[in-house]
């Protein structure tokens, strides 16, 4: 049974699905210390968390079992990254769900500022009928700055457009095509802070976002100038946003996050009459949290099942192209990673591995890491190694990871061959997949084969004699283990040959050295691919 803590207000609709799951049982329990996460996380095999919940090495350190940490959203910076990647926990998002409602949030909060709504409720609810003090302004033809042009900064561009405002965009990855496409001048960080009525912010807090709007930002900006930021506290320099109101150059600001959440009491924005604050509301529709805890609760669901998953937040995504190639490869890459780690005596010290065909017209680093998985597995545990962490744990252990590329796959559309090399000896095994039979190894060390990797298999290496499969077929039989499939390679009639049997039950150690000491017989080695 899988265990999964939501540490933070999650809409049971969206996770109804987790919850009805006959193999998880689900336990809500929002608002714990840090302490108390420690304390219960070692229970668990998954957390769900918003962004109230900060995940930290500590948590991470003491929850033993945990496999991934579910991030109902967008932002992950409440999340230790590196330490996860380190354990090898998957940091999952819902990036898609909660857009929509999170640039109308945006939306609500710059007509809110450019109307005075919220000071103008809080008089007339008091009992002042105030109708002087609330001078507003209009959106339409005002220059609105869109800083991060990402999801939710796209959508704000586009409804501002229907509200017939120029619209600048800054983005790193903003092409002159997609600008155009949305109505949007293509404008530099330094354009828009000199020539926006209103700014908007939409970039994840970066150490190079961090402050990308403060003193000097403020001081070349419009007089009267609007700015709202419903994206992370701290892309705005506090201090210096009070500072520009004071002098005027300010005319009101929007904010939905902060620096620290929540605020301290005495925090300025509190009692600034011309900033409008919410207590991050930006993603809190019905509709939005349902649509990223659904969303989260499917793939924390495919991982815990050990279902191949294809994004994770700390793991670079795979383009769906790219992933048609690979996808299919990817149990093969790690039956190879552990076969030729079973083979390899000694400690690691160089992985080759070779693609050859179409393979080789694709960035293969997500194939690479599933092969590493395999071979690290068999030493580390492969409740250890995932594909999150499998790099980071070959380098921290100065595995050095070669990957080559031809055009050329011999016979097949395409092959993968994997090489270990450790201070002892070098192996090496290689793979394809056969339309209409699947999984094939077609090479170990020297020899052509065609076995198919699964289940327990016997490597013998032998001479090339007369009478060395029945006498391995007798001994085998006669401890009881049966034969599924044999294979037999050699180089040259009578020279050195293997032999890779595929037998229904494992064979005992004391078996195989009993098959050692048949004549002619070199060595014997079990390798399971379950
Ligand atoms: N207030 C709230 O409740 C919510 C806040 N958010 C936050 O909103 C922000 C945007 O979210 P999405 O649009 O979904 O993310 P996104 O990843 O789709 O967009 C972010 C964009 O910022 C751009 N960017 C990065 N560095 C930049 C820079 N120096 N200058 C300009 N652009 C830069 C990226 O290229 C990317 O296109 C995130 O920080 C997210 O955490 C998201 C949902 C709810
Ligand atoms: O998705 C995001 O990045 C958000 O900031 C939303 O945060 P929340 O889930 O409402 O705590």
């Amino acid at each position: 049974m899988f265990k999964v803590l939501v540490s933070d207000p999650i809409s049971d609709l969206g996770i109804q699905k987790l919850m009805d799951a006959a193999d998880v049982s689900v336990d809500k329990n929002p608002g714990l210390s840090e302490d108390e996460l420690v304390a219960i996380i070692g229970d668990y095999d998954a957390l769900l968390v918003r962004s109230q919940t900060r995940v930290t090495a500590r948590i991470m350190e003491a929850g033993k079992r945990l496999k991934v940490v579910g991030r109902a959203g967008v932002g992950v910076d409440n999340i230790d990254l590196p330490a996860a990647t380190q354990r090898g926990i998957i940091v999952i998002n819902a990036p898609d769900g909660n857009t929509i409602t999170t640039c109308e949030h945006t939306f609500a909060m710059m007509m809110a500022v450019a109307r005075h709504i919220p000071q103008a409720y809080l008089k007339t609810v008091s009992g002042e009928w105030d109708r002087k003090s609330f001078l507003g302004v209009e959106l339409r033809n005002k220059v609105l700055g869109v800083l991060g042009m990402g999801r939710i900064g796209s959508e704000v561009a586009k409804r501002a457009k229907a509200f017939g405002m120029e619209i600048l965009g800054y983005d790193p990855f903003l092409t002159e095509e997609r600008a155009e496409k949305l109505g949007v001048r293509l404008s530099s960080v330094d354009d828009i802070v000199r020539n926006a009525d209103f700014i908007t912010v939409h970039t994840p807090l970066t150490p190079e976002t961090r402050h990308m709007i403060s003193r000097p930002q403020f001081e070349v900006m419009k007089k009267g100038m609007r700015i709202v930021n419903c994206a992370r506290g701290g892309l705005i320099d506090e201090a210096a946003l009070v500072e520009a109101i004071d002098q005027g150059i300010v005319a009101g600001a929007a904010f939905d996050v902060f620096e620290v959440e929540p605020p301290a009491a005495d925090h300025p924005f509190l009692t600034n009459p011309k900033i409008i604050v919410t207590p991050h509301l930006g993603a809190s529709t019905v509709e939005a949290q349902e649509n990223v805890a659904i969303d989260v609760s499917e793939q924390v669901l495919n991982i815990l099942r050990d279902i191949p998953f294809i994004n994770a937040v700390n793991m670079p995504p795979i383009p769906a192209n790219v992933l048609n190639i690979l996808q299919p490869y990817f149990s093969l890459g790690e039956k190879l990673g552990s076969f030729v780690a079973q083979l390899t005596e000694g400690a690691v010290e160089e992985i080759t591995v070779n693609y050859a065909g179409e393979l080789a017209e694709v960035d293969t680093q997500p194939l690479t890491r599933y092969i590493v998985r395999g071979i690290l597995s068999h030493h580390l545990g492969a409740d250890q190694v995932n594909v999150v962490n499998s790099m980071h744990l070959a380098k921290e252990r100065s595995v050095n990871i070669v990957v080559q590329k031809s055009h050329i796959a011999r016979d097949f559309t395409n092959l993968v061959t994997v090489s270990l090399r450790s201070k002892k000896v070098e192996r090496l095994v290689a793979g394809t997949l056969l339309t209409g039979y699947g999984q094939r190894i077609v090479q170990i060390d020297r020899f052509p084969v065609d076995v198919a990797p699964e289940g327990n298999l016997i490597l013998i290496s032998h001479h090339d004699k007369p009478g060395i499969i029945g006498n391995v077929g007798s001994l085998l039989g006669s401890n009881d283990v049966n034969i599924a499939t044999m294979q037999v390679a050699r180089e040259l009639a009578g020279g050195s040959a293997i032999m890779v049997l595929t037998v229904d039950k494992v064979a005992s150690k004391e078996i195989i050295s009993e098959l050692v000491k048949l004549p002619d017989l070199i060595k014997a080695k079990e390798i399971n691919l379950l």
